[in-house]
């Protein structure tokens, strides 16, 4: 459903009304004026976990944090990540290929598994170190991985809102302060598992800040460590341990599911097009291959992949665009809401309004993706299509745009390349395919593709 006429419509959170803007217009005047808006407080986890993080914070405070994480977010830097990146998606996609030797073909539930690639790839990248041995332990004494913790309290808290129309209301009425009036049992069950999950975040930090305070000439390439330079030998004072576990936490919420559902979505819909998924393959091998002995060794060819083979790769770049076209993990961003009167366009906005923005509705937009419908990867290879740059921003606009995005990505690539090499993507025409909108937009059941072992000789 596109309308050109549609300017904007209208949504709810709790018993507040806001705006949404749909017109690229307008939805670029929203985000050109950032400083006009705060976000909307999260569910109690969020608030929680990372409300102080460079997701959510303002004014000269993100400024702050966004110019010192920038650094790690350069493309130098985010070049140095891709052995880890190539390191997780052949260990975890790897998995599945020991097992195809045995069952020839297996069902995958394709957006768990890459999301299990961007979860550990974050750690690793932020804190240097694998999550596998990461534990939080809860109230009855039993453990669970940090990471699964960490997903799992966050979607219990969305749940615990949905289901709970007094428990939204109160949210809604106090954002982050609720949890300091009648808290009730599942609320404070929860505060428990948030403090648990942070204080296992500065165990990490201070377990790291001791290792190097003995040998200073450990510094590694991870975030953790460029906090850590900066406070102990650059005496920022400004930076706490608080704000580095809630920006370690914030980019592992803004990161992982996102990555994961772009590179599933796109997996899903080359499992729908064998014709693309081979040219996808062939594209691959030509880039790799000039540097291998032969298109045999699928470890070698992989291993090789460089930071500059990646820029080569012009339909893997536009399969991960039209997938964020087609499915965008963000279709909207966070609820917005006016800090002062504003004019957008030529809506009055009253302070304390509330605002949004969806892109998803532009990226069906007839006149600039010609059937919209339609998985097209070569739209984006075609010059004439998709001029109007406001017409696709699945990773927003303005200055508060996703720091992550080259980052998330050369993340979708690696794990497309090693999928494209080892595995035939054949779809689950077994499993209804429906979408829904929770943490983020994506598939109901993810179970939607078969890999098989491929043979090499094709
Ligand atoms: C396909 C993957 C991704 C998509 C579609 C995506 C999308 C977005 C969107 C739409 C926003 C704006 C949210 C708002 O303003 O309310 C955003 C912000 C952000 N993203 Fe991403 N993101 C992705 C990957 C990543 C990755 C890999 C990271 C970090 C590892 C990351 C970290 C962030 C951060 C920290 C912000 C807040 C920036 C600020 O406010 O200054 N994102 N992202």
């Amino acid at each position: 459903m596109y309308s050109k006429k549609l300017q904007t419509a209208l949504f709810s959170i709790g018993t507040k009304v806001g705006f949404i803007f749909l017109d690229p217009e307008l939805i670029k005047q929203v985000h050109q004026n950032a400083d006009a808006f705060k976000k909307n407080d999260g569910s109690l986890a969020i608030t929680y976990l990372f409300s102080n993080s460079l997701l959510f914070v303002k004014g000269k405070e993100w400024q702050r944090q966004r110019q010192f994480l920038a650094k790690s977010f350069n493309f130098q830097d985010i070049k140095n990540y891709l052995p880890i990146f190539k390191d997780v998606s052949s260990k975890i996609f790897g998995l599945i290929r020991n097992n195809l030797e045995i069952s020839g073909t297996q069902e995958i539930e394709i957006v768990k598994t890459c999301e299990k690639v961007t979860s550990e790839a974050v750690f690793r990248v932020f804190f240097g170190q694998t999550s596998q041995n990461l534990m939080v332990t809860s109230k009855d004494g039993s453990s669970t991985l940090l990471a699964h913790e960490l997903v799992a309290v966050v979607v219990d808290s969305f749940h615990m809102l949905l289901h709970d129309k007094l428990l939204l209301i109160k949210f809604t009425m106090l954002g982050k302060n609720s949890i300091n009036i009648l808290p009730t049992q599942s609320e404070l069950k929860l505060l428990n598992r948030l403090k648990e999950v942070k204080r296992v975040c500065l165990e990490i930090v201070e377990k790291r800040r001791n290792e190097l305070l003995k040998d200073q000439s450990q510094f590694k390439n991870n975030f953790l460590d460029q906090y850590l330079k900066e406070t102990l030998i650059n005496q920022n004072k400004l930076i706490t341990d608080e704000e580095i576990i809630e920006n370690f936490i914030g980019l592992f919420f803004a990161g992982t599911d996102t990555t994961g559902n772009m590179t599933g979505v796109a997996l899903y819909y080359l499992s729908l097009y064998p014709e693309i998924q081979q040219k996808a393959r062939e594209e691959i091998q030509k880039v790799l291959s000039s540097k291998c002995n032969s298109n045999e060794n699928l470890d070698e060819l992989f291993n090789s992949l460089t930071f500059e083979d990646l820029q080569q790769l012009d339909l893997i770049n536009s399969i991960l665009k039209e997938s964020l076209r087609l499915i965008p993990p963000a279709p909207s961003v966070f609820p917005r809401i006016a800090e002062r009167d504003i004019k957008i366009g030529d809506f009055q906005l009253k302070k304390g309004d509330f605002v949004n923005t969806y892109f998803i509705y532009n990226f069906y937009n007839p006149d600039q993706f010609s059937n919209p419908e339609v998985f097209d990867p070569y739209r984006w290879m075609n010059q004439n299509e998709s001029q109007n740059v406001f017409n696709f921003t699945p990773f927003s606009l303005g200055p508060r745009n996703c720091i992550g995005q080259h980052f998330g990505m050369i993340e979708g690539k690696c794990m497309l390349i090693y999928a494209l090499l080892n595995f035939d993507i054949l779809p689950n025409k077994n499993q209804e395919v429906k979408k829904i909108m929770g943490t983020i937009y994506g598939f109901e059941k993810d179970n939607l593709v078969y890999f098989k072992k491929r043979n090499i000789n094709n």
